[in-house]
């Protein structure tokens, strides 16, 4: 049968592990244990990712800084744009279930959403964490313009695609959800290719942005140059290579 409609296997990703990685879990043993344990289920994508292939998910130091943020701030949404297999979804919705909020995670790949559902569920957390299959800036119109779900973005999570961060950002700004004193979006982003245009971005002040307009290609996109961001970058290594996570808050807004 030809595949016609299969999205090309990365060399670390998207060739068939992700179904094996369930087709474990839901063989083991202590599946039974497994149901409704979300630190378990951590536990045994982890089994895999150590014993058998790697998965691209967050790693203990870039979870655990980004569970402490979300324990700080409690946010009633949480927002993710690339689930994956929903190894993050389950770490942060677990975390956000804590405070009585709930958890949107938004997965392009169809087949990873499907993965990252049982495993959402396997972990007890289908009533928290929704997994949403489509593009990042799609579907985040959808939910601010269309369904009107969110209309203030309080913690949102890139992980998807780094040189969509910067569009994906404009859309927020453009969409006007992105609140001073309440709104936070972490960037997970790689050193190599890294997002230089995203955090040059979070980094520049109203007026430096403008400058940064002058020159920028925005397509469509209406960015607000007058929103000031407070940003801490903080470097870590990975297994695959350095990383860096941005935490941005909003923290004003400029008249000018
Ligand atoms: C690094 S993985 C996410 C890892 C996950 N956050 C975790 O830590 O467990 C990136 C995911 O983003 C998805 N993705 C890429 N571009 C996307 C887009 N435009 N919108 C939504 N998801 C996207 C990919 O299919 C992939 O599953």
């Amino acid at each position: 049968m030809s595949k016609k409609h299969f999205p090309a296997a990365l060399p670390w990703a998207f060739d068939g592990r992700e179904v094996d990685l369930l087709h474990y879990i839901f063989a083991r043993s202590d599946i039974k244990q497994l149901r409704g344990n979300p630190m378990m289920v951590l536990d045994a994508i982890d089994e895999y990712h150590q014993q058998f292939e790697k998965l691209m998910k967050v790693g203990p130091y870039k979870g655990g800084l980004i569970v402490d943020i979300i324990a700080e701030r409690k946010p009633s949404v949480m927002i993710e744009l690339g689930g994956y297999v929903g190894y993050s979804a389950i770490l942060f919705g677990d975390e956000v279930r804590e405070h009585g909020g709930k958890y949107i995670s938004i997965e392009k790949n169809p087949e990873m959403a499907a993965v990252a559902t049982q495993l959402v569920k396997l972990a007890g957390l289908g009533d928290i964490v929704r997994i949403e299959v489509g593009s990042s800036n799609e579907v985040l119109k959808e939910l601010i313009c269309e369904t009107k779900e969110i209309d203030q973005v309080q913690m949102i999570f890139m992980d998807h695609q780094q040189d969509l961060y910067l569009e994906d950002l404009w859309l927020l700004e453009q969409l006007d959800v992105l609140t001073p004193g309440s709104s936070v979006v972490l960037a997970d982003i790689m050193i190599i290719p890294g997002a230089p245009k995203y955090l040059e971005w979070v980094q520049a002040t109203p007026l430096q942005k403008k400058n940064i307009l002058q020159r920028s290609n925005v397509g469509p996109l209406a960015p607000n140059p007058n929103l000031v961001y407070s940003t801490v970058v903080t470097p870590f290594d990975t297994i695959f290579l350095p990383d860096l996570v941005a935490v941005s808050e909003i923290t004003g807004k400029r008249d000018m």
